[in-house]
């Protein structure tokens, strides 16, 4: 019998190129989503990212149209499929936007969770697939971050509340030996599937560096800000560990295999990033280089909150999932350069 997953927030940037991996590898998928952050045409039952990871892999998904703070609709979706697994991906992620509306953020991400945490229980269902965040890390203490790196003291409410469902998933494994709970940490996605078909959408000007740089390169934004370049860093700008998006949703089928077949019970955090790290400057001209075309950029002061520089030790996730990036900066580029230049204004026919 086929294993179904159910996949939350799937219509969006990681979800969609998680989808399309997982139903790659002949697991069936049940989407909800409650359109917050992806773009769908009025009248359409399912979302552009959706309908175009349908076609690129021949095959189809079931999307229901629901937000996770609706308690019924989110039952009715359990009590009519048999979910064997819960891939969750749904939640508000703006940083700054999360400071302003703290209620909101804690509300989405946590009650959210809390929500569909107990409709799993209630339907019997205990497997588990989190995407929680480098954040969760906080203050950097030291390099490379593992996962013993200690976890909390997150500066944003979107932070925090990426943490403490952490806390809330580690509770629940304490409580009752039913559960498996793998919590993927990921440091930097970027990128987009090399179709070019599906790839990051954000609603706005982009607050991420590589979509900012994108929009530049495509002439949808006149230049880049560089934000701090007095960093103790070897050019002086920050300095993160960049994951091409289709290894992150490999990571993803890793885990979910992993809970298919072992008996393992309990929590289990994974970094999922590459090791390396590049700075702001490093991605600028590789982004130059994929696409010939200059980005215009300008050094300004730094951004309140940002670390200088965050990069993973990404061992135990090799040897705990047998799961590695394999795709370095080039690709995260040419792959990237190709979904902006084929759909400049994202999903969105203009
Ligand atoms: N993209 C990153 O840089 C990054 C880094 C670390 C962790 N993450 C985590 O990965 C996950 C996915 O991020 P993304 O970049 O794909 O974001 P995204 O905004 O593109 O996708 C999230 C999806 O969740 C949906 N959603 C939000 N609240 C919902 C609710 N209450 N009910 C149903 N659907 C809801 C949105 O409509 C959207 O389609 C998030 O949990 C995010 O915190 C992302
Ligand atoms: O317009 C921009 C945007 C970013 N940056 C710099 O680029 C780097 C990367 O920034 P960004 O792409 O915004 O990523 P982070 O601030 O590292 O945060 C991302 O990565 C974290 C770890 O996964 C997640 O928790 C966050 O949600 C996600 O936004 C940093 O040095 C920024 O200062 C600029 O110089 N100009």
């Amino acid at each position: 019998m086929t294993f179904t997953i159910l996949v939350t927030g799937g219509a969006g940037y990681v979800g969609s190129h998680t989808i399309l991996e997982i139903l790659k590898a002949g697991y069936d998928v049940v989407c909800v989503d409650n359109l917050v952050n992806s773009f769908n045409e009025e009248g359409s039952k399912m979302p552009e990212s959706l309908k175009r990871v349908e076609e690129l892999t021949n095959r189809s998904l079931t999307f229901y149209n629901v937000d996770l703070q609706n308690r019924d609709s989110l039952r009715a979706v359990f009590r009519k499929h048999k979910i064997d697994c819960v891939a969750h991906f749904a939640a508000l992620k703006a940083v700054g936007e999360s400071c302003k509306h703290p209620l909101q953020y804690y509300q989405n991400n946590i009650n959210g969770t809390s929500i569909l945490l107990e409709a799993m229980e209630d339907f019997g269902c205990f497997n588990f697939v989190y995407s929680s965040s480098a954040t969760v890390y906080g203050e950097v203490q030291f390099l490379p971050i593992d996962e013993t790196h200690p976890t909390g003291n997150c500066t944003s409410p979107y932070g925090k509340s990426k943490y403490f469902v952490e806390e809330i998933l580690r509770d629940l494994c304490a409580s009752s030996d039913k559960w498996s709970v793998i919590s993927l940490r990921y440091f930097n996605p970027v990128g987009a599937h090399p179709s070019g078909k599906i790839g990051e959408d954000p609603n706005g000007v982009p607050n991420n560096l590589m979509p900012f740089i994108a929009q530049v390169a495509v002439g949808r934004l006149p230049s880049l800000k560089v934000y701090g370049s007095d960093y103790n860093t070897p050019d002086g700008t920050g300095v993160r560990d960049y994951i091409h998006i289709v290894d992150l949703a490999e990571g993803h089928v890793k885990a979910l295999q992993k809970l298919e077949k072992s008996n393992e019970k309990g929590f289990f955090a994974y970094n999922i990033g590459t090791g390396c790290g590049f700075s702001v400057l490093d991605m600028i001209k590789a982004f130059e280089e994929a696409s010939g075309k200059q980005i215009n950029y300008e050094l300004v002061p730094r951004r309140p909150g940002d670390v200088p520089t965050s990069y993973s030790d990404a061992s135990l996730a090799a040897q705990a999932l047998g799961w590695r990036a394999r795709l370095g900066i080039r690709e995260m580029c040419e792959d990237t350069w190709r979904w902006q230049r084929s759909n400049p204004h994202g999903y969105a026919k203009l």
